[in-house]
């Protein structure tokens, strides 16, 4: 996270760390007991690693009472995710058992009615990602206020030029933005998941290249339909 601040400690319970060897890799939040939602793109370098979830942390490496390692039992990539586009770039990971639900760990609940947020509302996104241009990692989780940039304007040059679907949010990227690390995590407006980190251009901080967010509630029936079959 660019130009943010850090988060009152457990004051966003839902955030997750997808860490491969221990090392943070992606953000992630926990939309149910035993389910986190991420970024396909976050599985990409991973050469067949083993993913862990850190739920219930403020910081990375200190001791905390309620944070806890989660081992992962299915990742399930959408099937339209591939490494050429930002389609379609959603991971759900089932944790190995239910997650332990307390003060520090809550679910987040997701935006179900397919309607564009509409621009000018302002949300935030969190996230253990760079802070700087240089690549500076926080060891606490960080947060960023954003306003939502319209989809017709995110669309023209110099902007994201065409590339932005309807199944896509952008949000201003002036200074204050998402970085590397960031990926996978929530943008939240009004209290609700309404986007999920994609990489995009990788480009951070620079307003000709706003955030871009896959919209959750263009997804909810593949989201259902995952989670409804792992229980069978
Ligand atoms: N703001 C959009 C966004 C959201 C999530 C991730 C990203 N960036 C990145 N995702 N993956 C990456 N691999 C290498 N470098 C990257 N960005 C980078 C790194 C240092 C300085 C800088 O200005 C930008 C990214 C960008």
């Amino acid at each position: 996270i660019l130009g943010g601040s850090t988060t009152g400690a457990h004051q966003r319970p839902y955030m997750a760390s997808l860490q491969v060897d221990g090392h943070h890799v992606c953000g992630g939040f926990l939309i149910a007991e035993q389910w986190v939602l991420s970024a396909a793109h976050c599985m990409e370098d991973m050469k067949g690693k083993t993913f862990q979830v850190l739920l219930g942390a403020h910081s990375l490496s200190q001791p905390e009472p309620h944070k806890r390692l989660y081992a992962v039992r299915a990742a399930v990539r959408h099937p339209g995710s591939n490494t050429e586009t930002n389609d379609d770039d959603l991971l759900l990971l089932q944790l190995e058992e239910k997650a332990t639900l307390s003060e520090h760990v809550k679910i987040l609940p997701f935006q179900r009615q397919d309607v564009d947020v509409p621009p000018g509302t302002m949300c935030e996104a969190a996230g253990w990602g760079f802070t700087s241009h240089s690549g500076r990692k926080p060891d606490v989780l960080q947060q960023v206020e954003r306003p939502v940039k319209s989809r017709e304007e995110c669309n023209r040059r110099p902007y994201h030029d065409n590339t932005i679907t309807d199944k896509m949010l952008c949000t201003d990227s002036r200074k204050k933005d998402t970085c590397k690390g960031d990926s996978g995590g929530p943008l939240i407006c009004n209290g609700v998941a309404e986007g999920v980190v994609t990489a995009g251009a990788r480009v951070c901080g620079n307003y000709k290249k706003p955030g871009i967010y896959t919209r959750i509630a263009a997804y909810v029936g593949w989201i259902d339909g995952v989670m409804a079959a792992a229980e069978e």
